[in-house]
């Protein structure tokens, strides 16, 4: 198979940066003075993670190139009055490798300049030539904070093209979440299995298995709901990164029944790409620009899956143009069979939306 080794490496890198995010969030939600406005444990994942995918990586691949466009860099460590931060993150890390394999003999531990240096190594600008590694060490930022969930997201480019992607959803149960309609995770049932692994190279399908487990990989599909009255749709849980008014009237026009699913993070790509929904929605407000390690993953995972993964022209998206995609409106999901009627929708409900705009 085309890309084993790579996807090996991927695999086992996003695994192991997902079990420094667990280990966080874990200390972060049982923390009595846990507030609301304290971002740095989510800091410290986000770094952690980052860095961890990048050594990982660099050590299992080591004869080839290594170019990563990632969503963090160390501006803020090296700054004055971060020392602490810094130390935590290095610990942190070196703690997770540690324990990696316990059969393995530890490499020696990191200083803090060499963990500055790994975050670092993401600062490329990706393109449409040669190999890139895209990473979003922590995707879903609001819903880690929230205990809800998020992704560990890595893909890689190859000549502008996604070829490999994978996604570790801690928090995602392993069984559907068809019809969890705004169910906080704090609300399902303890005894419910969580923790997601997908993984999609190109021409080879989708696969998911347990995180953390070696239990076997199943190839999953996207759903295959024709009649867009059976078909329930995913958008952000944030409002502020997709329009709900607008997904809520191109639902409306499909003739789609059942209320949104609001989850963070590229899990919903995952959750799509196993047939929990049909269909998923994104319109952020005017003028945001949509950055690549936010997509290449959950692209490629329900791509390989069966879906169809555009912007709101029904283009397919261009991963070749550096950091960020350029866009018509939005990203819309679907199978084949939806598809160009869930096109069509969309076509109508921005041209009202744009129509009602002009009138006021
Ligand atoms: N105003 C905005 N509009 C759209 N997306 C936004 C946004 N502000 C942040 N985002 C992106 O939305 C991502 C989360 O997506 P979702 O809403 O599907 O959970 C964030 O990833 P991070 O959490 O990695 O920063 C961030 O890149
Ligand atoms: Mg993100
Ligand atoms: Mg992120
Ligand atoms: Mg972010």
């Amino acid at each position: 198979m085309a890309y084993e080794k790579e996807l090996d490496a991927a695999k086992k890198a996003a695994s192991l940066a997902a079990r420094l995010c667990q280990k966080v969030q874990k200390a972060l939600l049982q923390s009595d003075v846990q507030s609301k406005s304290d971002k740095s444990p989510v800091t410290v994942a986000d770094y952690g993670s980052q860095a961890v995918v990048s050594l990982l990586l660099q050590r299992e691949l080591s004869s080839e190139p290594f170019s990563l466009v990632a969503e963090e860099d160390s501006a803020d460590l090296r700054k004055d009055g971060s020392q602490d931060i810094l130390e935590r993150i290095t610990k942190l890390v070196n703690d997770t490798l540690a324990n990696e394999d316990p059969l393995k003999p530890i490499d020696s531990a990191l200083s803090t300049e060499d963990l500055l240096r790994a975050i670092d190594c993401g600062t490329s600008e990706g393109g449409p030539n040669g190999r890139h590694w895209v990473l979003d060490p922590i995707d879903g930022t609001k819903g880690f904070l929230r205990g809800d969930q998020y992704a560990v997201a890595l893909g890689l480019l190859e000549e502008g093209k996604v070829v490999l992607g994978v996604l570790a959803c801690p928090n995602l149960p392993l069984a559907s979440i068809a019809g969890d309609n705004n169910k906080d995770s704090s609300s399902s049932s303890s005894s419910e299995e969580k923790g997601c692994l997908f993984y999609a190279t190109i021409g080879s399908g989708t696969y998911m298995q347990p995180l953390d487990s070696k239990t076997d990989p199943v190839k999953v599909h996207v759903s295959s709901v024709e009649n867009p009255e059976d078909a329930s749709f995913f958008e952000s849980f944030e409002g502020a990164h997709s329009l709900h008014d607008l997904s809520s009237s191109i639902a409306n026009k499909l003739g789609v029944k059942a209320p949104p699913v609001r989850i963070d993070s590229q899990a919903k790509y995952g959750a799509l790409s196993r047939g929990d929904g049909a269909i998923y929605l994104r319109f952020p407000h005017k003028g945001y620009r949509e950055k690549i390690w936010d997509h290449v993953a959950g692209a490629i995972v329900v791509t390989e899956a069966g879906g169809i993964v555009t912007d709101a022209g029904g283009k397919a998206l261009d991963f070749s143009k550096g950091k960020y995609l350029d866009l018509d409106t939005g990203i819309i999901v679907a199978n084949e069979k939806l598809m160009p009627l869930l096109l069509k929708a969309v076509r109508d409900s921005i041209a009202e939306q744009e129509k009602e705009a002009s009138s006021l």
